[in-house]
């Protein structure tokens, strides 16, 4: 970007810094040998120009809304509209959580996103025997339609959009979410949100997987096909590489295994005939934002570039929407602290600045309370006030991309672009990522990187303000946590008895078959899945027959 001019007279100049910097080296030493950002990438003390040979502007960065989209999805970003506000949300009961939905939009926040229980994310209703103690734990408990009607009470379907934190069983909750449309009076069409479903990062990092690859693949492709005609403005996936990160991984492994997982996705699609120019415009992704800010920022832009060249060099995929990254971001929980927790919403407030100055499409903001509980009403509040104070107050939303040239910025946008591209070759070579997870490989290369650094932690290199360093003697009697009622099992399970009591059993029985014989045959599942939720099959109906068909995975350890 600058002529061989300028490079040589900032070579010169380099040289008289060079001295002086010499020169201030005898007076003192700087604080560290070697300076890393905090996924290891080494840094140098000063970028300059010449970090910019190379870099071609039109290829490279381009203008927002246009390939290879380094500089946003959108052609206006931010001065159109904001990013969804979209707290992710959800515990107890569905009467519970509809109360902390409603209160999260009338706090301004434009999005739902909702946090359901394990027994609900691997399939099992709350009166099975492996549920017990963990019901409306973790996140809402739904066995049935019933639930999901409680849930949405009072929250038009058409004018909101909601994500669901849901994978193995994707399907069954998708189908609740259409049936209660359908009874709000809503159709399908017009229905937008997204589900998770992404069951490879669950094999690599998250753990609530129910069957092997091979049905879990086909249960994902069905989605997008069913979708692709019948919910055209769902998200039909979140490939996600938040939990990744959250496992250890460093922020370039982040990229690329997550884009890896793309891969997958879109190769298993186009395997049972569909068009990625279709599909594609509905994958989404969802990322991690830490606190080393500019490494985060140039990590948002160098995945957009590189899946726009993977969807269109690799896929021949044509449709613009198809080729764009777009995400969500979640502020990271792992680096929140136990400790002085109030210095957790100065964290979250740096990394939704790194989210927005990254270009991201939502946004999940962490509570100051998560390291030590569900958060409660206030903390969610000073959570999502975090967004609007950057939305509104910080001025940063109003020029797109405006980190972008920045010496600093774009040579580690190439960095990670380059560390990220070397990772999914080798998982290529390995045979694809569901290869890679067999062999043990991506796991590994997660574990490595957490475990160097909490040494590193440990030993002092680096420093997590509260607990390494800085440390008080904190009064903790006075701090108000949220509890879930440990009698929210119970409940229940009553309610499911008395579901199972008025319902049409012979129906249930019916559309359970009806699944099973889909399940043993290439039949799409999803229109049986959305008959049997409308008659109030429960979850864990539906997922038993599919464990029966389908058998169950079981986790490959890396020792
Ligand atoms: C695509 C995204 C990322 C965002 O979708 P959204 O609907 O919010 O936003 P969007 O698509 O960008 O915008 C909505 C519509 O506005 C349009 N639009 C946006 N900006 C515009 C602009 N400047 N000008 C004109 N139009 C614009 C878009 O094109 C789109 O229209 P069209 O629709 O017409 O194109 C989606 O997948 C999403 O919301 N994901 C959230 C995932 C999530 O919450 N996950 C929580 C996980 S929690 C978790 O897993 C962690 C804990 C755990 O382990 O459990």
């Amino acid at each position: 970007m600058f002529d061989e001019k300028q490079l040589q007279a900032i070579a010169e100049k380099k040289a008289a810094y060079q001295a002086a910097v010499d020169k201030a080296l005898t007076k003192g030493p700087e604080m560290r040998q070697e300076f890393t950002t905090g996924g290891g990438i080494p840094l140098e003390r000063l970028y300059t120009p010449e970090h910019l040979q190379g870099v071609d502007y039109p290829k490279d960065l381009g203008f927002p809304g246009s390939f290879p989209y380094t500089r946003g999805v959108q052609p206006t970003m931010y001065r159109g509209r904001f990013w969804t506000m979209r707290q992710y949300a959800g515990f107890a009961t569905a009467e519970e959580s509809n109360e902390r939905y409603r209160y999260l939009l009338s706090q301004g926040t434009t999005g739902l996103s909702v946090a359901f229980d394990l027994p609900t994310q691997i399939g099992y209703d709350s009166d099975h025997s492996m549920a017990q103690g963990e019901v409306g734990k973790v996140g809402v408990a739904i066995d049935s339609l019933a639930d999901m009607e409680i849930l949405f009470n009072q929250i038009p379907l058409d004018k909101v959009s909601t994500s669901m934190t849901i994978n193995a069983p994707a399907g069954v909750l998708l189908a609740m979410y259409i049936a209660v449309g359908e009874k709000q009076g809503v159709p399908t069409d017009a229905l937008s949100g997204t589900i998770q479903n992404d069951i490879l990062k669950e094999y690599i990092a998250r753990g609530t997987y129910i069957f092997p690859p091979k049905p879990s693949m086909r249960l994902i492709t069905d989605i997008f096909d069913f979708c692709s005609s019948h919910v055209p403005k769902w998200n039909t996936i979140s490939i996600s590489g938040y939990h990744i990160r959250e496992a250890g991984s460093t922020a370039i492994q982040e990229v690329a295994f997550t884009l890896a997982d793309g891969i997958a996705y879109v190769e298993a699609a186009v395997k049972k005939g569909q068009d990625p120019n279709v599909f594609g415009k509905r994958l989404s992704f969802f990322f991690n934002a830490h606190n080393d800010f500019l490494e985060e920022v140039a990590k948002f832009r160098a995945a957009r570039k590189i899946w726009a060249h993977l969807m269109k060099e690799r896929f021949g995929v044509t449709d613009k929407t198809a080729q764009m990254l777009r995400f969500h971001t979640q502020t990271a929980g792992s680096t929140l602290t136990a400790q002085q927790p109030e210095n957790n919403v100065v964290r979250v407030a740096i990394q939704t600045m790194a989210a927005v100055m990254g270009g991201t499409q939502s946004l999940h903001t962490n509570s100051l309370d998560e390291a030590l509980a569900l958060p409660t009403e206030k903390s969610v509040r000073i959570a999502l006030r975090t967004q609007q104070i950057v939305a509104y107050e910080s001025g940063i939303t109003q020029t797109i991309d405006p980190l972008a040239g920045s010496y600093a910025v774009e040579a580690l946008t190439k960095q990670i672009e380059e560390g990220a591209w070397n990772y999914i070759r080798k998982i290529d070579e390995l045979g694809g990522m569901l290869a890679s997870i067999e062999k043990g490989y991506v796991q590994q290369q997660i574990q490595d990187a957490a475990y160097n650094y909490q040494k590193a932690v440990e030993a002092g290199d680096r420093i997590v303000v509260g607990v390494n360093k800085f440390q008080v003697e904190e009064d903790t009697s006075s701090r108000t946590l949220l509890r879930v009622d440990p009698s929210v099992g119970a409940q229940q399970v009553a309610k499911l008895r008395k579901l199972k009591e008025g319902r049409d059993n012979v129906k249930v029985k019916d559309c359970l078959e009806d699944i099973r014989k889909a399940a043993q045959s290439d039949e799409n599942l999803m229109p049986r899945i959305v008959e049997a939720v409308r008659h109030y099959t429960t979850e864990g109906e539906i997922c038993g027959v599919l464990r029966e068909v389908f058998g169950e995975y079981r986790e490959h350890v890396v020792l």
